[in-house]
């Protein structure tokens, strides 16, 4: 399990650590970790164009340490420093005595203005110039502008540095996470560094892995400084063994009713297309038999004739374990609000989201999983599209929260979270080609199954992710995949988990 935890967390366990270590030795562990990330990615330091960019924090002194080893190893390192007043003493010392030299990039931005990019003319013109020289023929830039103590979008300043480094042909580090973002939610207001790697210290931060700010962060290597975290996380990331423990295995017992069956209220005359991907998602999700019940019943048993299909309401057909409601039905209200009085786990996708009634869902005592993207989410919360994407964290617990539900908030980093708070699942594999029509209705149908296979929401809504977005990564294999083929390549995601 990768995990994250919250700024005031990590503050609170480096606070102990730091009591019981010698001063200092903190931030030389950080530093020796970063160091080594940059002389990887650089293969040969020795001869190579370091430039750092640094704050006025701690973010800035694990930057100039770095710099302070790689210059010893032979890189041309300088500092460029956004406040030289206030820059961690130590820090400039060290790199100092190991060769590197300073520039002053404080007054790059014109005064006065907004305008982030450095402007020919301005007061400090002739440094910006040197500035952006320096930047441009850069190897390396390492961003030690701001870490966890940062809030906000960059400042104009900072701002203007990030822009170089963007414009540059150098690769560029991270340090703790990429300056500008918001290290707590992922959210991104205004001007942030987009990093090639992010070097993490002693924790991943939820930033890292969601969206829009994990997009920034390129790749991320945690650097273990020693920092005992508490218990529960803010956010975890299953992972292959995590996965592979909760899928569920047929025993030496197990029939068809006891491995689970799933009942599929979906599909209409104008989408029966929805109803065959759902079933096809929970063919592949380990139920021992699918119920399909809707007007799509022909196309289903086309398609896969081990369905049970039923033309009777979905109060009327036998038992079932787990529902899934809602992928093409359209505006079939009443068999979202039957399903809903169904004493089963229910999934609630699509159309389904928009029919269902609040109360309904909030009254209801078995477990409850809904599934929108990011547009859906927005209409249920009042909010728009581009709110939600923004701040995707607080919106899957907020809606959670407001129908007493698990939520799964589809997207590139997939978040699933509990009614009740307590950690949120982010997805790892999600891929960009999973942004298909139809591949939301097959991971219904695979999240559905593992419903009725008992396992919770929480778990079933992240396992199905995990297993989807492998099975897009598989069938995608670097050219376009329908939701046909991530179906079929369900299969080969589970047979990948379980190899370990
Ligand atoms: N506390 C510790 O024990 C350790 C901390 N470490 C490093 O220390 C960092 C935290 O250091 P600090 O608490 O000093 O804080 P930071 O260095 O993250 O940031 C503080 C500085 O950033 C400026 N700033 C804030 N928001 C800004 C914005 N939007 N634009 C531009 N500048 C902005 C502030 O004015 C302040 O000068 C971590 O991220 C990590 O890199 C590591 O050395 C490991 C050990
Ligand atoms: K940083």
């Amino acid at each position: 399990m990768r995990t994250a935890y919250s700024v005031e967390t990590v503050r609170a366990a480096e606070r102990e650590l730091m009591a019981r270590l010698p001063e200092g030795a903190l931030m030389q562990r950080a530093a020796a970790g970063l160091a080594a990330a940059c002389a990887d990615l650089l293969g040969r330091v020795y001869g190579s164009r370091v430039v750092l960019l640094v704050g006025s924090g701690d973010n800035g002194g694990d930057a100039l340490y770095a710099g302070a080893r790689l210059a010893r190893r032979g890189a041309g390192v300088t500092a460029v420093l956004l406040a030289p007043e206030r820059a961690h003493a130590g820090g400039l010392d060290a790199l100092l005595r190991a060769g590197g030299s300073v520039e002053s990039g404080g007054s790059l931005a014109p005064v006065g203005t907004d305008d982030a990019r450095v402007a020919p003319g301005g007061q400090g013109d002739g440094q910006a110039r040197i500035v952006a020289e320096l930047i441009g023929r850069a190897d390396l830039v390492v961003d030690g502008i701001v870490g966890i103590g940062g809030k906000g979008g960059l400042r104009p300043d900072a701002a203007a540095l990030a822009a170089l480094a963007a414009d540059s042909r150098a690769a560029v580090v991270a340090v703790d996470l990429p300056s500008g973002i918001e290290a707590d939610t992922g959210e991104v207001h205004g001007a942030a560094v987009r990093a090639d790697l992010t070097v993490t210290f002693g924790t991943h931060k939820p930033g890292l892995l969601i969206d829009p700010a994990r997009v920034y962060a390129g790749s991320v290597r945690l650097v273990d400084i020693g920092l005992a975290l508490p218990g529960e996380a803010e956010l975890e990331a299953l992972q292959h063994a995590d996965v592979a423990a909760l899928l569920p295995m047929p025993g030496a017992e197990s029939d068809k009713y006891r491995r689970g069956v799933l009942g599929i209220a979906a599909g209409s005359a104008r989408y029966p297309g929805a109803a065959v991907l759902a079933v096809s998602g929970a063919l592949r999700g380990g139920a021992g038999a699918v119920r399909y019940v809707g007007p799509a019943a022909d196309a289903v048993i086309a398609a896969f004739p081990e369905t049970l299909v039923s033309d009777r309401g979905p109060a009327r057909v036998g038992r079932v374990q787990a529902w899934v409601v809602g992928p093409g039905a359209g505006d079939d209200a009443s068999s979202v609000a039957e399903v809903l009085g169904a004493e089963v786990p229910v999934l609630v996708d699509a159309d389904g989201l928009r029919l269902a009634d609040r109360d309904a869902v909030r009254a209801r005592r078995a477990p409850t999983l809904m599934t929108p993207h990011a547009g859906e989410a927005a209409a249920l919360l009042g909010v728009s599209r581009q709110a939600v994407e923004g701040a995707r964290l607080d919106s899957v617990r907020e809606l959670a929260a407001a129908y007493g539900a698990t939520v799964l908030l589809k997207g590139a980093t997939t978040l699933v979270a509990d009614a009740g708070g307590g950690v949120v699942r982010v997805n790892p594999t999600g891929t960009a080609w999973l942004a298909t029509a139809g591949s939301g209705d097959v991971l219904s149908g695979l999240a559905g199954s593992l419903l009725a296979a008992g396992l919770s929401a929480l778990d079933a809504g992240s396992v199905a992710a995990y297993l989807h977005g492998l099975a897009g990564r598989f069938a995608a294999d670097g050219a376009p995949a329908g939701a046909h083929d991530v179906a079929a390549a369900i299969p080969d995601a589970w047979r990948d988990v379980r190899a370990g």
